[in-house]
């Protein structure tokens, strides 16, 4: 059986599916997860009908990291390989900088152009790039794909593109190119099949993972994200502090005499809910927990996730639907029920029911504002625009 691999490694988690590559697209087979990384790593993986055949979780010190994960992952891949042929892998690839406004094949040249990105993107491009660079060493004819987070953002109007900084900056590539596209670009398909007459709506999909972002979609594209230059602005994170006054940064160097390794490490390490509640970055270990600072971490995250809203309807002219997805917004009701309070001068109106149940639709149906629960599929994208570009 000919077969597409897809790796997608997030900054908590790494993700992987294989889908047979039939003449309808590809067709999942395995769908799994290292989940927790570093904190209570969980591996699963389900069959093609979603049952599950293996579910391990290990102390948080024998996985630690990514790397870890991927050795753990290229094991079970080892042992489950028998009947399959390896056609291609799919990557995700979080940054693609100017270049890429799709997936490209990898080749030495295109390597290398990402390799550049690497200080971009710290907790996720170097993640990225390692089996990339493994399989290439290993077996150079294997086609590999890079899909791009960036890519679905590339058609920005420039005025929501750029930074109000010196324009040279702009032509040498600091802009502002979104992310989480992936997610974006799979939620703007899907809706056209399960809500098609919001297909010219103006929409907001909230993404809220570990990395978490907002992206402002009119009529099935991308006009506005919270996210930036890197992965660190908008939204507060798992461990990234959102938007942030530059003017903090530079009170980091000239105040405190951090060094920039210091600066990127509290950025993109100690921040967001793990550093503001020093609990976890881990909602589920918040919403469970009995310590304000938990309460007070979430009672942020709300917080910036309405503001965020508001600043997004305001790019859109108008707000017809708000859907969630991603770890949190796929799972949390209760954090869900947080955030449509604070929305509900747009006219949301939540289905509590319905909302608990984690249904596909969750305001009720007088409700101005229509609210969604849409899973992602990340691996389903990307292994449509890798089986798009094999020959
Ligand atoms: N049942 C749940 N309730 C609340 N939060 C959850 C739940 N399941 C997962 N999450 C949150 O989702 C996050 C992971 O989201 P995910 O989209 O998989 O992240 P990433 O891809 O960035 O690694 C976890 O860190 C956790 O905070
Ligand atoms: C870009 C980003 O933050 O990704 P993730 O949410 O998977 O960490
Ligand atoms: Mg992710």
């Amino acid at each position: 059986m000919d077969v597409i691999l897809v790796l997608n490694a997030g900054s908590s988690s790494l993700k992987f599916q294989i889908f047979d590559i039939t003449p309808a697209g590809p067709e999942r087979l395995y769908k799994g997860q290292i989940d927790g990384i570093g904190v209570h790593p969980r591996f699963r993986v389900a069959d093609r009908d979603g049952a599950a055949l293996l579910d391990q979780s290990y102390p948080a010190a024998e996985i630690p990291d990514l790397a870890a994960a991927t050795g753990r992952l290229r094991q079970w891949l080892v042992e489950h390989a028998e009947g399959m042929t390896l056609r291609a892998i799919g990557h995700r690839v979080v940054h693609g900088g100017p270049d890429y406004d799709r997936a490209v094949r990898i080749d030495a040249d295109v390597l290398k152009r990402l390799e550049r990105f690497e200080d971009l993107a710290p907790l996720h491009q170097p993640n990225n790039l390692a089996p990339i660079r493994m399989v290439m060493a290993a077996a150079p004819d294997m086609a590999q794909v890079a899909c791009f987070d960036t890519a679905f953002h590339r058609g920005h109007a420039p005025v929501a593109d750029c930074y109000a900084i010196p324009a040279a900056l702009y032509d040498e590539g600091v802009r502002r190119y979104g992310f989480h596209g992936l997610s974006y670009e799979y939620i703007a398909n899907r809706l056209q099949t399960v809500a098609p007459d919001l297909s010219a709506g103006r929409i907001i999909v909230a993404h809220l993972g570990s990395g978490a972002s907002m992206c402002a979609i009119r009529g099935g594209r991308s006009v506005e994200s919270t996210m930036g230059f890197t992965a660190l602005d908008g939204l507060p994170m798992g461990t990234r502090p959102g938007q942030l006054d530059p003017g903090v940064v530079l009170y980091l160097i000239d105040q405190k005499g951090m060094s920039a390794a210091e600066v990127s490490d509290l950025l993109y390490k100690q921040s967001g809910l793990k550093g503001l509640s020093g609990v976890s970055n881990d909602m589920r270990d918040l919403l469970v927990s009995t310590d304000p600072r938990a309460a007070f971490a979430i009672d942020h995250f709300v917080h910036r996730c309405a503001i965020s809203i508001g600043g997004l309807t305001a790019a859109l002219g108008g707000l017809d639907a708000l859907v969630f997805t991603a770890g949190i917004g796929e799972n949390a009701p209760q954090v869900r029920t947080r955030i449509a309070e604070r929305i509900g001068w747009l006219g949301a109106e939540l289905d509590a029911a319905a909302n608990e149940r984690n249904e596909m639709v969750i305001s009720t149906p007088g409700s101005k504002l229509r609210l969604m629960v849409i899973p992602t599929d990340e691996e389903l994208m990307i292994a449509r625009q890798t089986l798009a570009l094999l020959d």
